[in-house]
């Protein structure tokens, strides 16, 4: 039996004006044990987030990512397969727990799989995270960590830049116990938008890179953060959402829907974190976070 562990952060995606573009990721990661058996079947076990919710078998989100792989990699499926999960980050909120696990199962299926693993490339990885989830908004700060910009070449390759965000940087997450799938929030985008919103966000995304890893300054970061493409289109389906961020900004504190929604996230300052409690209704779950430097880690178990 081989087995490998695997630790992936939560991310938000867009940070406002960096739709399909900006990322960051959070100190809120799923653990992921898994094992090579040699007897057949699927085992998987779940704590935490998701448990008694999502598939136990082939179905599983993070097994389906080791099959991929392995295929890709042109390894033999392996016989049988456990997994032991630990999840922390919430499903359908907005914190990337499906690009956690995506990439959770493409790590683990390389690790376990010797010479062939070690000739699939970290880009490689990067590209069939993608693949499989779609944004790379989410998978590359998974993997890399800390704030990335993301995009996708003439040929439909995913590419990223990493940078370091300031250290004054401490992001809030809000997260609400109401979910909304990605791909319903999708769905609420329209195929157009106007050239003058178009150019907002460019300056806006170009000017939150700045105050991200420059100027952490307040009125920045709320000039920054604001975006006129998708906020807007899915506030209908996330209302509680939209209000929150507008009941924070108008406090001053810079906040913005994390990834597709709903969690919201904030960046306050030490004079504004305070003002986050009062807005927040009860069936919301305030957790401070940080910013994970590292992304998601590969680490073999000591044997006894
Ligand atoms: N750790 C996990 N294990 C299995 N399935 C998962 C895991 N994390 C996410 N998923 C699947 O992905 C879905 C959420 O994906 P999505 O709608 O893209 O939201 P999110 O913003 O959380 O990524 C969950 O409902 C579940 O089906
Ligand atoms: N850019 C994507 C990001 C989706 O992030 P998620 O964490 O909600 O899956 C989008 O806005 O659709």
């Amino acid at each position: 039996m081989t087995t490998v562990e695997i630790r992936v952060p939560a991310t938000s995606a867009n940070l406002g004006p960096g739709f399909d573009a900006l990322g960051l990721a959070l100190t809120l990661h799923d653990e992921v044990e898994a094992t090579l058996t040699g007897e057949r079947g699927v085992q998987v076990t779940v704590e935490g987030e998701g448990q008694g919710e999502v598939d136990l078998g082939e179905g599983h989100l993070i097994v389906r990512a080791m099959r991929a792989t392995f295929d890709r990699m042109g390894v033999a499926q392996p016989e049988g397969v456990r997994l032991r999960c630990r999840n922390r980050i919430p499903h359908a909120r907005g914190l990337g727990s499906s690009s956690a696990a995506v990439c959770a199962g493409i790590l683990a299926a390389r690790a376990l799989s010797g010479d062939a693993g070690a000739a699939f490339s970290d880009d490689a990885v990067f590209a069939l995270a993608t693949e499989m989830e779609g944004h790379p908004d989410n998978v590359a700060p998974c993997l890399s960590g800390g704030l990335v910009v993301a995009w996708t070449d003439h040929l439909g390759a995913p590419h990223m830049v990493k940078l370091v965000p300031d250290q004054r940087i401490h992001p809030v997450a809000v997260v609400p116990s109401a979910r909304l799938a990605t791909e319903t929030a999708r769905g609420l985008l329209p195929k157009d938008v106007p050239h003058k919103d178009a150019a907002f966000n460019a300056g806006r995304a170009a000017l939150l890179i700045a105050a991200l890893t420059l100027r952490p300054e307040p009125e920045l970061l709320l000039a920054a953060t604001e975006d006129r493409l998708h906020q807007p289109y899915r506030a209908p389906a996330m209302r509680g959402s939209a209000d929150l961020v507008e009941r924070l900004r108008a406090v001053g504190v810079p906040a913005v829907v994390s990834g597709a929604g709903p969690t919201v996230l904030a960046f306050p300052s030490p004079d504004t974190q305070d003002l986050i409690a009062p807005e927040v209704g009860n069936d919301w779950h305030i957790q401070q976070m940080d910013v994970d430097q590292v992304g998601a880690t590969v680490r073999f178990p000591e044997t006894r």
